[in-house]
């Protein structure tokens, strides 16, 4: 599991543990990290440190000092190092006598053709879209120069990943202590490239946000035993589908028969088009462990959706079904629910703008389980999954999805994902586990199916589900 914390939390452990060392001790952890994945980095792409040109931007704060301390490192092992203030009054003293004791320099631009750039303007202490005087300096950074963030590329929003205005990007970002929230959720994790965290020692309590790995999600997988029957396994019912969008019921009932429930079931106006492809599918209302509510039932079905929510059994809500939701009969529900909105769906369910929602991805995932007591999976660019507060007690962290690819992003690769997620439902997963472990291995298919990168069809992912199951279930 890969875990994020808040800038608050970090801060708290960051004074306890500077209570206990000697001054500078963790901003010279920092900048050997730092100084360390740059050493690397310029190696791989010109064989040596020394010699190699690097120019630092540096701005005023504790940030811009671990890009000094790092340059002073790189200085001594032989690179050009040339620092460039956002405010040449305002520097980090210590770091800017070590830079210039190890030989740097100090410049008021951005020299021409450097090997690197790290970015030091701001880190954890930035607030809102980068300032003038840092816009300047993000904007010199010259095209196809691979640029080093120092612990998060400045102008991101380490609580969130928003962007408000310019900002950094980088091919690397080093962090320190603990990953933040706003490096694994877009756009800030987009801007962030490969992130390292290097470790200072700092102690954590709760995370803000956590990333489920291989062996996490294998941990979680519904795998038969000898006692299993395709009851006990669970049914999973499909209420999808339409005249006018069969296919929706098919591409649902395709996720699902690879979800890992024991049989499929069907209700529907789009039978034929399902048992034409699917002839293990039962067909015609009954009992079952989870329902999937909503993929292409187009207008007009909103009492079929109720009266499921009605019932004392995990419903997945998507598509058609979040239209008009009722947020007091979804907090009565004692049954797990999951919504799996897309940013429009997210935002009508709000009642706010989908830039809105785009844009502070995490807050709207939070806002949604919140509202309507239930655990939200927000897809897009990236996947969020929030735990309902009813349903869950509160307060779990936000699960972000790490694997994925924009191809994705096809008619028909939700349907996909809603009937593997009510599969896994069905099959005994919380709401929160089944949306995670869904994102995740339709993610997983997703990139399977795009290869080095080919458009990918919404049936293809269902059909590399296998695939994606075996892979993360091997050691
Ligand atoms: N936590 C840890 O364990 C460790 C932390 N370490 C390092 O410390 C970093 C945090 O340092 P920090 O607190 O000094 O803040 P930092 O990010 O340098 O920026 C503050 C300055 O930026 C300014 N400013 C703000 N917003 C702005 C904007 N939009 N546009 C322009 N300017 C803006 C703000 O100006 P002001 O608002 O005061 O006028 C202030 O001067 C952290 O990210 C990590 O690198 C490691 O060394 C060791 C372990
Ligand atoms: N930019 C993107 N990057 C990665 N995944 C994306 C992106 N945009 C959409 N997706 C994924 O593609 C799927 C699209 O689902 P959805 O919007 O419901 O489409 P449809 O309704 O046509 O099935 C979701 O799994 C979503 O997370
Ligand atoms: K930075």
């Amino acid at each position: 599991m890969r875990t994020a914390y808040s800038v608050e939390t970090v801060r708290a452990a960051e004074r306890e543990l500077m209570a206990r060392l000697p001054e500078g001790a963790l901003m010279q952890r920092a900048a050997a990290g730092l100084a360390a994945v740059c050493a690397g980095l310029l190696t791989r792409r010109r064989g040596r440190v020394y010699g190699a040109r690097v120019a630092l931007l540096v701005g005023p704060g504790d940030n811009g000092g671990d890009a000094l301390y790092a340059g002073a490192r790189l200085a001594r092992r032989g690179a050009g190092v040339t620092a460039v203030p956002m405010d040449p009054e305002r520097l980090h003293a210590g770091g800017l006598a070590a830079l210039r004791a190890a030989g740097g320099r100090l410049a008021q631009a951005v020299p021409d053709r450097p090997d690197l750039v790290v970015d030091g303007l701001l880190g954890i202490g930035g607030r809102g879209g980068l300032r003038p005087a840092a816009a300047a300096l993000a904007g010199q950074i010259p095209q196809g120069v691979p640029v080093v963030a120092v612990d998060l590329p400045s102008g991101i929003d380490a609580d969130t990943g928003e962007v408000a205005g310019p900002a950094v990007t980088a091919d690397v970002t080093v962090t320190f202590g603990a990953y933040k929230p706003g490096l694994l959720i877009d756009p800030g994790a987009s801007a962030a490239g490969a992130v390292h965290l290097v470790d200072i020692g700092l102690q954590l309590p709760a995370p803000e946000a956590e990333a489920l790995q291989h062996a996490d999600v294998a941990r979680l997988l519904p795998v038969p035993t000898a006692s299993s029957d395709k009851y006990r396994r669970g049914v999973v019912g499909i209420l999808a589908g339409s005249a006018q969008y069969p296919g929706a019921a098919v591409l649902a009932v395709a996720g699902a028969l690879r979800g890992g429930a024991g049989a499929v079931r069907y209700a529907g106006p789009a039978a034929e088009a399902v048992l034409a492809r699917y002839p293990e599918t039962l067909i015609g209302r009954g009992r079952v462990q989870a329902w999937v509510a909503g993929p292409g039932l187009g207008e007009g079905r909103a009492g079929e959706v109720a009266e499921l929510l009605a019932q004392d059994v995990p419903v997945l809500v998507d598509a058609d079904g979040l239209r008009g939701l009722d947020a007091g009969l979804l907090r009565a529900r004692t049954a797990p629910t999951l919504l799996t909105p897309h940013a429009g769906e997210a935002a009508a369910l709000l009642g706010v703008p989908r830039e809105s929602v785009e844009a502070g991805r995490l807050a709207a995932a939070r806002a949604l389980a919140e509202r309507y007591g239930a655990a939200v999976l927000l897809k897009g660019s990236t996947t969020l999954v929030a735990s309902g507060r009813a349903a869950s007690g509160g307060g779990r962290p936000v699960r972000v999805n790490p694997t994925g690819t924009s191809w994705l992003a096809t008619a028909g690769s939700g349907d996909v994902l809603s009937g593997l997620a009510g599969s896994l439902l069905a099959a005994g997963l919380s709401g929160a586990d089944a949306g995670a472990v869904a994102a995740y291995l339709h993610g997983l298919a997703g990139r399977l199916v795009a290869g080095a990168g080919a458009p990918v069809l919404a049936h293809e992912v269902a059909e590399a589900l296998p695939a994606a199951w075996r892979d993360v279930r091997t050691p």
